[in-house]
């Protein structure tokens, strides 16, 4: 399931949504003492990210991480991590607690499953998720032309290692089955071409080749679709 809010102005996308993130944390932490988030990569959430960081919220007790990353240096231009790093925890949020998915050097069998036993005590599920989607339809890093597409919907584990064979870098992963217990789900996206991607999603069913589609058939999944021109 999905709900469309759409907007004339990035500038107003971001501001709304990070009063709607914001209210969620404040009263997350508010009932269990923390809260978790996972925002997404690329070239979307900039200005979101800046509009959050400026939230006075208990940061302290809030942690957050990244729906998918590159398998590549934090000093590289296409490394998630960094974004989040130069852009989000800023300002108030430079107190947050970072969660790292790029760990070690090498992304292993023993690198997943100790990132996987601390996903699982510090993180899951989320509180807040953030996804993005590129123009193949893929979401987090769950590519339709990589070899792992069955595994990132079949997966129990939380995470896994994706190597997209049409986007550049290995990339660690949520999985779909960690990402859907989600307790709130977002899509964010901009531009026409973006709309046009999310019509074709929405026009047809088979999760494999636009795997956003699960994000917005999935009846168990409520993500708010937020998007500007
Ligand atoms: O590679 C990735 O791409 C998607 C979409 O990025 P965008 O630049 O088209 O906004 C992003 O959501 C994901 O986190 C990232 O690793």
């Amino acid at each position: 399931m999905y709900q469309l809010n759409e907007f004339d102005k990035r500038e107003e996308l971001d501001s709304q949504l990070a009063d709607k993130v914001a209210d969620i944390l404040t009263k997350a932490v508010a009932t269990k003492g923390k809260a978790s988030i996972a925002v997404s990569g690329g070239s979307t959430p900039k200005g979101f990210f800046t509009a959050l960081s400026q939230k006075d919220l208990p940061w302290n007790d809030i942690t957050i991480t990244l729906a998918d990353e590159r398998w590549v240096n934090i000093e590289s231009d296409a490394s998630n991590t960094r974004l989040v790093h130069e852009n989000l925890l800023q300002n108030n949020a430079v107190n947050a607690k970072f969660f790292h998915l790029k760990q070690g050097d090498e992304l292993c069998e023993e690198t997943l499953a100790d990132l996987n036993l601390a996903a699982n005590s510090a993180l899951l599920p989320l509180d807040v998720l953030i996804l993005g989607m590129g123009e193949d339809g893929h979401t987090a890093s769950l590519f339709p032309c990589s070899d792992e597409i069955d595994d990132c919907f079949t997966t129990q584990s939380p995470l896994l290692k994706v190597s997209p064979k049409t986007a550049p870098h290995d990339r660690i992963s949520f999985s779909f089955a960690a990402l859907k217990n989600s307790k709130n789900v977002f899509l964010h996206i901009s531009s026409a071409n973006k709309k046009a991607v999310l019509n074709s999603a929405l026009a047809e069913t088979d999760i494999k080749q636009m795997p956003i589609r699960a994000f917005l058939q999935d009846p168990e999944i409520n993500t708010n679709v937020y998007w500007a021109e």
